[in-house]
């Protein structure tokens, strides 16, 4: 074969331009951005405060790590290098899994992304040139729409792979755009992040649900970072990384020629994320809100009453059998949030939303036999119409359908939940979304800093750092400390 250099990759050259080129201008974009950055930085402070088992992960990499000139870490008076500050900025907004997601054949969370991108644009702000607020957002939707438009029809679950590859190929193209590398060097970073490929998704899914669910989006912002500053320092990459014969991405992984993407990449993704409104996994949320409601009108959280229910039948969409669904013993939070008839049993019994407490292995329902007991009375079908509803673009809705057979031969309603809060089509979304922000950062912020946080996120011209040195907080001993 000769050994010809080949031209990069159309994917290089398409992310590529677009990552330089593409002007954000709607205002409607920028307030979608907006109350991105401001969910995913609740949901990082969220994880400081109520995730132990986060910050031990955290601290597990960052050793004794800091540095002087370094990014702040939000919550913490950690000065980390971009590439620690995105492991553990990615892992604190992922981890209790409440940050946005968006489903698709493929189904993700794309601030993830934010990991490596506040971490990067804190740290060029500090080191090297003024970086904006405005610059911030801008990031933010590029990586959406990057990650997102590779999520609708691609389906990386089909090949073993987590969908952590596109936060890695989202955060590397945006950090390099931040970074101001040439567009060859940002192609050549983008070459290495798909040559990375992807981790094996099977700790996101039974039998094997771990916490690596909660730090893969960690480990791939850092990782992101990594291939943006090895090429800004002139590291060559690899043009034709997905088409190369044999060896390339589509060869040896994909057994496809191409990937296949709904439209030309603009700014659609950040308009139309799905917000968590509960910390659980996206797909069964609508059934948590169908369990409220029939909980509060049959009195299942009262006494004995659940002792009633002869059968509890969930009809949903497919990716919610492939992902949630799951029988027998559950080992640990991550397995507890990945399951739907957990989800829906401690709705039942609670009356309200699961919290980041219920999932712990000592919390109040791991041990509860009543959950197990409700569980096995489930049964969880697909209904076709929910997963094609899911998956057309015009729809896109989060379908469960729940109903409850009691003893006596009677039954609830069958209660249907399309649009779940948090959904862009719920009217209710966008002040769900302020409220979980304003609880988020009142862990740790005053009401006034809580207003001077916002006020900052709605000055464009700010420089990124003036934010995070108000998201910063001293330790006790005011030195710089690990988690
Ligand atoms: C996007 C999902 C979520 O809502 O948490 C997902 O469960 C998707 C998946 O497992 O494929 C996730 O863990 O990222």
């Amino acid at each position: 074969m000769a050994n010809e250099q080949p031209h990069y990759d159309q994917v290089l050259v398409d992310i590529t331009d677009y990552v330089h080129d593409f002007k954000v201008e709607t205002s409607s974009c920028w307030s979608a951005a907006r109350m991105a950055l401001m969910d995913a930085v609740g949901c990082a402070i969220e994880s400081l405060h109520k995730n132990a088992a986060c910050k031990n992960i955290i601290n597990a990499v960052l050793l004794d790590s800091s540095d002087i000139n370094g990014m702040r870490l939000p919550g913490t008076d950690l000065r980390l290098n971009p590439m620690n500050g995105a492991f553990a900025l990615g892992t604190l907004i992922r981890f209790s899994d409440h940050n946005d997601s968006l489903g698709g054949a493929e189904s993700g969370h794309p601030s993830d992304s934010l990991g490596a991108i506040l971490a990067v644009a804190d740290w060029i702000d500090r080191n090297e040139r003024l970086v904006t607020i405005q610059d911030l957002l801008e990031a933010m939707v590029k990586a959406y729409e990057i990650q997102g438009c590779f999520q609708t029809e691609n389906a990386f679950h089909a090949h073993g792979m987590d969908h952590v590859i596109l936060v890695k190929v989202a955060s590397t193209a945006t950090a390099c755009w931040l970074l101001r590398l040439t567009k060859k060097q940002t192609m050549d970073a983008l070459s290495h992040a798909w040559m990375d490929s992807a981790p094996l998704r099977t700790y996101r899914s039974s039998p094997n649900t771990i916490s690596r669910k909660g730090w893969a989006a960690g480990d791939a912002c850092m990782r992101a970072v990594m291939f943006a500053m090895l090429c800004r320092s002139g590291v060559e990459g690899a043009p034709s990384a997905l088409t190369a014969p044999r060896w390339g991405f589509y060869d040896s992984v994909w057994q496809s020629a191409s990937f296949s993407l709904p439209r030309p990449y603009a700014s659609w993704v950040i308009q139309n994320v799905f917000f968590k409104t509960m910390p659980a996994e996206g797909h069964g949320i609508s059934a948590v809100e169908a369990a409220i409601q029939l909980s509060h009108e049959f009195r299942c959280h009262d006494g004995d009453r659940w002792k009633d229910i002869d059968k509890i039948r969930i009809r949903s969409t497919a990716a919610t059998l492939r992902i949630i669904s799951k029988a027998g013993p559950l080992h640990s939070p991550a397995d507890r949030d990945h399951c739907i008839q957990f989800l829906v049993a401690v709705a039942l019994l609670k009356g309200s939303a699961p919290e980041i407490s219920d999932y712990a292995d000592d919390g109040p329902w791991a041990n509860d036999p009543k959950v197990d007991d409700l569980r096995n009375r489930m049964v969880v079908v697909e209904e076709e119409s929910f997963t094609r509803d899911y998956l057309d673009l015009d729809r896109r809705t989060a379908t469960n359908a729940v109903q409850i057979y009691f003893n006596d031969g009677t039954a609830t309603e069958d209660i249907i939940v399309e649009h779940p809060v948090g959904h862009s089509k719920n009217p209710q979304t966008r002040p769900a979304v302020q409220r979980k922000f304003k609880d988020n950062l009142e862990h740790t912020y005053s009401k006034d800093e809580v207003l001077s946080i916002i006020s900052m996120i709605e000055n464009e011209h700010l420089p990124v750092h003036v934010l995070t040195d108000l998201l910063a907080r001293r330790s006790s001993s005011g030195v710089l400390s690990r988690l």
